[in-house]
């Protein structure tokens, strides 16, 4: 009886007994049913399985796309299509990847990656609601849409290119497009935030099954939605032996410490601050028709300015506890000028964002981890911004500084990588047991599943 207590066995038992009247229904017809029926539940007896297959009703009862899922999980590999669109606006990252395995048995090989940027007037039609106190509402409802047959149309062009059928690939992994993120501070709101370009459009427009809205249950479970990272980091690059911070500079900046015992409850993840967001701000209405400090030619050009430096970093988000997660809606081009000393030049402006950036992110790496060595393997744009890099290196000069790429994937990818893991975690994960953490955070299988009809 005590195994009752455990659903999946229940479930098993319970439809055992179904079994058992139905047989002894049959048994008024015919001796020929009656030991087909035998046979079959003694076979179910012996292997004790999914309800629908016990009952053997699977493929007549079952929406064929339902067992689809099914079976995918079944499989010894699937292949995954990662999307994902970051708060810089750059363009959709999508990453195809073959996936074997869960958890801390998951392998993973990228068997394509590309990056395709979106066109000047999406972006622009992104930007008027993107992380926006007052917004025009039916253009947030129109987007929810259009994003959504954007990526589908990238998606199908960048699969052709790839020679790749749709047919081939068992499911879109869809972060969507940040538009707000609400970490609560006051204590009165629930933790909130949203992405927008809809799974059940990007499914039934590529004829894949998506798994979307991967930020939601995160909240729900107590966490801020962000950042999610760490599974896939956990999953894919923990190494006993070796303290290990897996670090992200997108639009914000993130990392996760897996440290060198391996130990699930050491993980660390949080957001510093910014990554790209505020160089690129400043770039995009200070210097037209670019959009960000290629190779850090204007940040160069400047200098560091220290009261402005200290202004930046006096902000609260740098006294608020880890775990946290921020974004443009706290740090943006509003906030800078509002810093900004009078009549500083726009280099010595982009001289200190740029070290603001790695200040930030040392800052949280040498208070929340406390360690003082180890090795860092940078990841997403900022990782090709050089004066960063630069910085980092001589604000941690006990670690071993590195592109992300040393571990295999390439860095630009990483993100996309990590989102096509998180679905392969739901489609696999037995996710029974409530309360899990990894680390600060909240752990259970995430997103939503959209069927393509
Ligand atoms: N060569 C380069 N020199 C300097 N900066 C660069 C270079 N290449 C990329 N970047 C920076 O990286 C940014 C894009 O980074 P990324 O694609 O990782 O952002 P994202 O995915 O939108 O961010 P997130 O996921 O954190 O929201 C660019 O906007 C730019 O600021
Ligand atoms: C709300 C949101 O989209 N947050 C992003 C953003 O970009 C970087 C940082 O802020 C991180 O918290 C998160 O993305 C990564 C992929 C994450 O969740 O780990």
């Amino acid at each position: 009886m005590s195994e009752i207590t455990k659903p999946q066995r229940y479930e098993i038992e319970a439809g055992n007994y179904q079994l058992i009247i139905r047989y002894l229904m049959n048994f008024r017809n015919s001796l020929g049913d009656f030991f087909v029926a035998l046979c079959s539940l003694f076979s179910s007896f012996a292997k004790p399985s999914r309800i629908g297959e016990v009952e053997g009703i699977s493929t007549k009862a079952l929406n064929p796309q339902i067992e689809q899922l099914y079976r995918m999980a079944q499989k010894p590999s699937r292949i995954i299509l990662g999307l994902m669109s970051g708060t810089s606006l750059d363009g959709l990252d999508m990453a195809l990847c073959r996936f074997s395995g869960q958890g801390l048995q998951t392998q993973c090989e990228v068997l394509h990656f590309d990056s395709v940027p979106f066109e000047e007037d999406f972006k622009v039609s992104i930007r008027a609601v993107f992380a926006k106190e007052n917004i025009h509402f039916p253009s947030l409802c129109t987007l929810n849409a259009q994003i959504a047959r954007t990526h589908a149309n990238i998606i199908l062009q960048t699969l052709q290119r790839w020679g790749i059928q749709p047919s081939d690939v068992d499911a879109l992994a869809s972060h969507g497009q940040t538009v707000m993120h609400r970490p609560d501070r006051s204590g009165h709101f629930p933790h909130s935030t949203l992405q927008i370009g809809d799974g059940d459009h990007l499914a039934h427009l590529t004829g894949i099954i998506t798994l979307s809205d991967f930020r939601q249950k995160h909240i729900a479970a107590g966490g801020e939605g962000a950042p999610l990272a760490m599974f896939g980091d956990y999953f894919l690059f923990t190494k006993a032996g070796e303290d290990r911070i897996l670090l992200n500079m997108g639009g914000i900046g993130n990392f996760t410490y897996l440290p060198a015992n391996q130990d699930s409850k050491g993980i660390l993840v949080t957001d510093t601050g910014p990554g790209n967001t505020l160089i690129d701000a400043w770039v995009r209405a200070h210097y037209p028709g670019k959009s960000f400090d290629e190779d850090a030619q204007i940040a160069r050009s400047g200098k560091v300015n220290t009261e402005f430096l200290r202004a930046l970093m006096d902000l609260s988000f740098f006294k608020e506890a880890f775990p946290k997660s921020t974004g443009p809606e706290y740090f943006n081009l509003a906030q800078v000028k509002s810093l900004a000393p009078a009549g500083i030049s726009s280099e010595d402006v982009m001289a200190t964002l740029t070290r603001f950036t790695a200040e930030s992110i040392a800052l949280a790496i040498q208070t929340y981890t406390k360690i003082t060595t180890g090795s860092i393997f940078a990841s997403g744009g900022g990782a090709r911004n050089p004066l960063i890099m630069e910085h980092l290196r001589a604000l941690l000069p006990g670690f071993i500084v590195q592109d992300s790429a040393a571990l295999g994937i390439e860095s630009a990818a990483k993100e996309a990588v990590l989102f096509a893991l998180l679905a392969n975690e739901t489609l696999l994960d037995p996710g029974v047991a409530r309360d899990r953490r990894l680390g600060d955070s909240p752990w259970m299988t995430m997103g939503k599943i959209s069927l393509p009809n």
